[in-house]
């Protein structure tokens, strides 16, 4: 899949990326859905842009460079689409799911819900079929630790009063809603994106024995739900929101290809710091 060139990337976000190049060790940390891959109705036909997958490869090459992957997908699925590279740790379900890709596939630590949770899990995908069923083109994914309702095919008339009736369900059931690009999700576990990237950087400063400060970080990610990563990181680490809407990242680019371009830019750059253009 090729699309029409991006525009080049802002001057500050460049100067940016080639002052976190120079850092060592360095944690790449991107969002999945509208960052690597284009948003679409089917969330199972999701793949990322081949020259994002390029570039994240060439990443994940480089000498002290560690790539992470912190997604609300399950973590079988995020695995099975983005198809990462050997290494790439994997945190799925906004945090509720953690693993690496390994040459035999994805090894996940195993997670375990209790009996209450599992009995609250099997009421919330009751509850959100009952309200997909009342719209139009409405759906429930179900994850290992959550529901979500998908309203981006339902009309908006519709869609409106799901997703209120989806966060009615959620907070019957004594949980919080997320909402996010047409989805309504609910999970039985409380975990956040912030969490997962603060605990991603100490992985990376415990295995190379430096302090957390000293481990440079970059995330890229275009929902509600990446606020909390970009809250959590520091100066001289990039943020960087994909899209419209409020943000507290201190970077802003348009669509999966600005991000495609961005971690080119990057690649060059770590390949060779100070030198890139
Ligand atoms: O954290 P992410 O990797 O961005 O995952 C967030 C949700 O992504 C998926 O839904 C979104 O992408 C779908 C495919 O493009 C789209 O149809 C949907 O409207 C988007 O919200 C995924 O299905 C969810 O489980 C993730 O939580």
């Amino acid at each position: 899949m090729s699309g029409p060139t991006p525009p080049p990337l802002p001057d500050d976000l460049v100067a940016a990326l080639d002052a976190l190049a120079a850092r060592r060790p360095l944690l790449v940390a991107l969002d999945f859905d509208g960052v690597l891959a284009p948003l679409v109705d089917d969330p199972s036909a999701s793949r990322p842009l081949p020259a994002s997958a390029t570039a994240i490869a060439r990443l994940a090459d480089a000498d002290d460079v560690h790539l992470a992957l912190v997604s609300g997908r399950d973590l079988a699925g995020l695995a099975r689409l983005a198809t990462p590279p050997t290494g790439t740790w994997l945190v799925g379900s906004h945090g509720a799911e953690h693993g690496e890709q390994t040459p035999d596939g994805v090894h996940a630590v195993p997670l375990d819900l209790t009996p209450d949770q599992r009995a609250q899990h099997r009421e919330l995908v009751a509850g959100l079929e009952r309200v997909a069923a009342g719209a139009e083109g409405a759906w429930v994914e179900t994850k290992p630790t959550a529901a979500v309702l998908h309203t981006r095919r339902t009309p908006p008339d519709q869609a409106a009063g799901a997703v209120e009736a989806a966060v009615a369900v959620a907070t019957g059931l004594g949980l919080d809603a997320m909402r996010g690009k047409d989805v309504v999700e609910v999970a039985v576990l409380a975990t956040s994106k912030g969490q997962a990237v603060v605990a991603l950087r100490e992985r990376l400063a415990g295995e190379r024995s430096v302090d957390v400060g000293d481990v440079g970080v970059l995330y890229a990610g275009d929902d509600t739900t990446d606020e909390h990563a970009f809250e959590v990181l520091g100066d001289g680490d990039v943020s960087v929101k994909v899209g419209d809407g409020d943000t507290v990242a201190g970077a802003r680019v348009a669509d999966p290809a600005s991000v495609a371009a961005l971690l080119a830019h990057l690649a060059d750059a770590v390949a060779a710091p100070g030198t890139s253009a």
